[in-house]
């Protein structure tokens, strides 16, 4: 007798963010929806504690009087906790800004005095003086100094109202707060929850903070699915040992993550990695993933299910891709899909029109209905990336313009080739720094490379790229990479420095810190 599949969660049109999140409660309410690592073991959340904790903190942010509109910081990491607040925020229609803990003062102070919240609710117990601030816990608030009641106009939340808002790194210095309504995070979850990737009873590991929206990818895809999401605590993740260790006791199915939480798990302790009983499905964005790093992790795990997730914090995300296992030996882009269901991305030249031919370069134009509001109290830049629809102006159908490079492949499906922003030209030349990395990471002694553009007044570009050799692979010196690069391509590509180092930086995000390289190239100048 064939097993009946799991019942599958259902859910119901213009769902506000945390009635998509909560839908499960209905059908599987004794089901995990968190599962935390906890001192070497697992502690469960169920879907019914979730929305009972969820209900209590709306009960007590009730007695603020806040409207419909107002902002609340969390700063936390992911936690059943703050799965429960952000979900009762979502209920009233306050915004949540989640902040993580380890944010520099300077920079939550930036973001505070931009989104100019309510209540500023952190997850430990440091006693807040200032107005609004307070701590949360067991499914209490307490706030020192209440925030004065300014009543209000507002009657009831509506799709198009904010959800939460994602300050998030901009090119001019001053954070951009993304700002994301329930229709909009609720169409994204329905479109990833169409790819059917984790369904009841699974457990997707977290691997990003909470102010990432990488974690509200997450908290998404395994509570929409009935599953539940595993947090796994910040400070274990950059010890390999630990990491795997956290997997094993929350019996992770799925990992999301960007590619650099594998680095030293391959590396070190790829047996480790080989004998997790659980695992079967890796979903990972932000960047390329390096591929001799993919194929080392579909070696290691035989029929591990690869997604390669692409897409930009204005639109959570914007496609799936399956990567092919075994991925061939000759592909040096991996494909990014073309949108995930109901959205559609467009591939234009720098005219507006659109490219069909197959290895043209063009850039990414998103339509979706998963779209941000806005950037928060930034009308220009928000003009600038929002744009009117190329292909129908007249329509007034408002795109996401991504500022990613893209081609497609013979299965018609675009692969990513890099930023617009960082072509650069060098000696009257374009150049994509990320297709100079690319080569430089076809090298079968190179496990890591990122490539920085130097540049300054008075002075030419110059390309420079830092590459982390494969262990045992001391020989290769600079001027054998230099040289693996100018057999491929036009002597201006090739990087004009090549430093060897032991690892590469990170940002706060788990991303190649490009800023850091750059730092550095001028410190040492
Ligand atoms: N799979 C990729 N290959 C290659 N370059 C990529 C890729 N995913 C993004 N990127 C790059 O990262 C940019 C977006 O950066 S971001 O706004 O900080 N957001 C993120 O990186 C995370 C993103 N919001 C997200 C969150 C949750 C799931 C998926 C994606 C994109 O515009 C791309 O340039």
């Amino acid at each position: 007798m064939p097993a009946t599949p799991a019942p599958e969660v259902t859910h119901r049109p213009d769902e506000r963010f945390d009635e998509f999140l909560l839908a499960a409660a209905a059908t599987h309410p004794g089901h995990p929806a968190v599962v935390e690592y906890a001192d070497g073991a697992e502690r469960v959340t169920t879907f019914r504690g979730l929305r009972e904790t969820a209900e209590r903190y709306a009960a007590q942010l009730d007695r603020f009087g806040l409207e419909i509109g107002d902002r609340v910081m969390i700063v936390s990491d992911t936690s059943a906790e703050a799965v429960a607040l952000v979900l009762a925020c979502a209920s009233r229609g306050l915004p949540f800004v989640p902040v993580s803990p380890e944010t520099p003062a300077e920079r939550r102070a930036t973001i505070e005095r931009l989104a100019e919240p309510a209540l500023c609710l952190t997850a430990d117990g440091r006693p807040e003086g200032a107005v609004g601030h307070g701590r949360f816990g067991g499914g209490t608030i307490e706030v020192p100094q209440p925030p004065v009641r300014r009543g209000g106009s507002r009657r009831v939340v509506t799709p198009t109202d904010t959800a939460y808002i994602i300050f998030t790194s901009g090119t001019t210095g001053r954070p951009k707060g993304v700002v994301m309504s329930h229709r909009a995070v609720v169409a994204f979850y329905r479109g990833m929850i169409a790819e059917g990737f984790v369904s009841v009873g699974d457990r997707v590991a977290s691997t990003s903070p909470l102010q990432f929206d990488f974690s509200l990818l997450d908290i998404g895809m395994a509570l929409g699915s009935g599953a539940a999401v595993a947090p796994v605590p910040r400070a274990l993740l950059r010890w390999p040992t630990r990491f795997l260790k956290v997997l094993r006791v929350t019996r992770a199915t799925h990992v999301n993550g960007v590619p650099s939480i594998w680095r030293q798990s391959l590396r070190h302790i790829p047996d480790q990695l080989a004998d997790l009983p659980d695992l079967r499905g890796v979903l990972f964005c932000g960047e390329e993933f390096p591929l001799a790093e993919l194929r080392h992790l579909q070696r290691l795990r035989p029929g591990i299910r690869l997604i390669n997730c692409y897409g930009a914090t204005e639109s959570m995300a914007a496609s799936f891709a399956e990567v092919p296992d075994p991925l061939p030996d000759d592909v040096t882009h991996l494909s990014i899909g073309n949108g995930h269901e109901g959205t559609d991305i467009l591939l234009l030249d720098a005219e507006g029109a659109s490219v069909r031919e197959e290895g043209v370069v063009g850039e990414m134009y998103l339509r979706s209905p998963a779209l941000m509001t806005g950037y928060w109290g930034d009308a220009d830049a928000t003009d600038a990336v929002l744009v009117i629809d190329p292909l129908e102006p007249r329509s007034g159908q408002r795109l996401l313009r991504t500022g990613d490079l893209a081609f497609r492949g013979a299965d018609g499906a675009l692969r990513f080739c890099g930023r617009r922003d960082s072509q650069v030209q060098i000696r009257g030349n374009r150049v994509e720094p990320a297709e100079v990395q690319r080569r430089l990471l076809a090298h079968s002694d190179v496990c890591e490379a990122a490539v920085v553009v130097a540049e300054g007044p008075g002075r030419e570009a110059e390309l420079c790229a830092f590459v982390v050799l494969a262990d045992g692979a001391d020989g290769t010196a600079e001027s054998d990479l230099r040289a693996f690069c100018l057999r491929a391509m036009p002597a201006y590509m090739a990087p004009g420095v090549v430093r060897i180092v032991d690892s590469l930086p990170v940002n706060q995000h788990g991303k190649t810190d490009h800023r850091r390289l750059l730092a550095q190239l001028l410190a040492d100048a």
